[in-house]
């Protein structure tokens, strides 16, 4: 058995590298930038209003004003500034050449063409052009595409940006005890859970999953399995990882000429975890119970995929209180279902006393994964402990 800290450098190092592809705006939230994007535009490109008032010059600021003209968005003032004038204007429209000053249309008296201000405020009330940037900026590569960036590269005229290719990750799930969700279970039948749970892992993380269909416990239908997932970036099996009479993966992956970068991994639940490279795909072996097929995705299969897309492959664990004792840890670094607490700081966190890998609705409850290093000492309520958040 290898490490956690181990088993994942080796399954990184199964990232086939980034595959550029270019994509409207509108397909790029949560990919990476791998080129940088380059502004095509100057924002604001005038000097612009940032209120509903009036422009006028500073230097009239006391006297009693003529209303000469409007600056609307969209509708710019063409005319001819004068000293003793003030154009009406609205928030977004260009700012008159001549006029360096915007009073708000609540410190303004008004009488017919006449305004005189009340009140002045303070600032002038005026975006310069290009204060929020100019082109020719740069967007650099490597930035992750949040709803805040793809806002700044439409607004920078940029609408087709360089990501990696979403990495297409086929799930087989198998075993002769499964039916696809819907229909009525036989005797000695339960429902397939984890292929939508980890396809939904997949999309979380950036990947574009293919659910095959359920295989059977034979080497046949495993093999069909392994077929059917050609031309995929990676395959994801779930279940038959053990080693039980009906437990093939191994050696079907093998036949098709998996190298194996490891089978098992001090980890709890998710011990019978393998890796491997498929020809140019990589293979992730999950273990078939529900919680330990999901805690090992997080672990290992959605750091993979980040890294395909150029993504940071592992986000930092987060910190957290105990707020109850915890015996010693065997030899296995163990992911502990747990509940999150409002805390002074940092949250307050227990972990569930039933830690069950089959206990899917615990798993669906959990806000994190308590995470304990092999044989942990016992822990104090109030110890510093490391987490990885669940979505919610
Ligand atoms: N003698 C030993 N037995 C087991 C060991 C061991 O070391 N020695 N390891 C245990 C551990 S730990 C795990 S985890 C499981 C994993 O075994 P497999 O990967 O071979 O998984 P299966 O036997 O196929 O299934 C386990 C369990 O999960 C259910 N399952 C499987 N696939 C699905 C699915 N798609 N949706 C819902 N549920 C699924 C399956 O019905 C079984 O109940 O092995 C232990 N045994
Ligand atoms: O390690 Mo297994 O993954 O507990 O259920």
């Amino acid at each position: 058995m290898i490490s956690v800290d181990e088993a994942l450098a080796r399954v990184l190092a199964l990232a086939s590298p980034p595959r550029l592809e270019t994509v409207a705006l509108a397909e790029a939230q949560g990919r990476a930038l791998l080129e940088p994007a380059v502004s095509r535009l100057t924002q604001p490109p005038f000097d612009a209003s940032a209120m509903d008032g009036y422009a006028l010059r500073s230097a009239d600021l006391g006297d009693p004003l003529e209303v000469i003209g409007a600056s609307a968005a969209g509708h710019p003032w063409d005319g001819m500034p004068r000293p003793g004038t003030a154009i009406r204007i609205f928030t977004g429209a260009p700012v008159p050449a001549g006029y360096d000053h915007v009073e708000l249309q609540e410190n303004i008296a008004r009488d017919g063409d006449r305004i005189t201000v009340t009140t002045r405020s303070r600032g002038s009330n005026i975006r310069p052009r290009g204060n929020d940037f100019a082109e020719g900026d740069r967007m650099a590569p490597g930035c992750r595409l949040t709803a805040a960036r793809i806002g700044l590269l439409a607004a920078m005229n940029v609408a087709h940006v360089s990501v990696a290719r979403r990495p297409r990750v086929a799930i087989l799930a198998g075993g002769d005890e499964l039916v696809p969700p819907g229909t009525d279970p036989a005797p000695g039948q339960i429902i397939s859970s984890n292929d939508l749970a980890i396809a939904a892992l997949v999309r979380d993380a950036g990947g574009e999953p293919l659910i095959l269909p359920l295989a059977r416990d034979t080497e046949a239908s495993l093999r069909a399995g392994f077929a059917a997932a050609e031309g995929a970036d990676l395959l994801v099996t779930i279940g038959g990882a053990s080693v039980g009479d009906h437990d093939l993966i191994g050696r079907i992956a093998a036949d098709h000429g998996v190298e194996q970068a490891f089978y098992k991994v001090a980890l709890r639940p998710g011990k019978p975890l393998m890796a491997g490279r498929m020809g140019k795909a990589a293979m992730l072996g999950l273990p078939g119970n529900p919680v330990s097929a999901i805690t090992c995705a997080i672990l290992f299969m959605q750091p993979l995929i980040r890294a395909m897309l150029g993504l940071e492959a592992v986000p930092p664990l987060q910190q957290a209180r105990l707020t109850c004792d915890l015996p010693a840890e065997g030899p296995r670094q163990h992911y502990l279902r747990s509940r999150l607490t409002p805390g002074d700081g940092l949250p307050g966190i227990a972990p569930f006393d039933d830690q069950d890998s089959a206990r899917l609705a615990l798993m669906a409850e959990a806000d994190a994964l308590l995470v304990r290093p092999p044989s942990d000492p016992p822990r104090r309520a109030g110890d510093l402990m490391a987490f990885i958040p669940l979505p919610h």
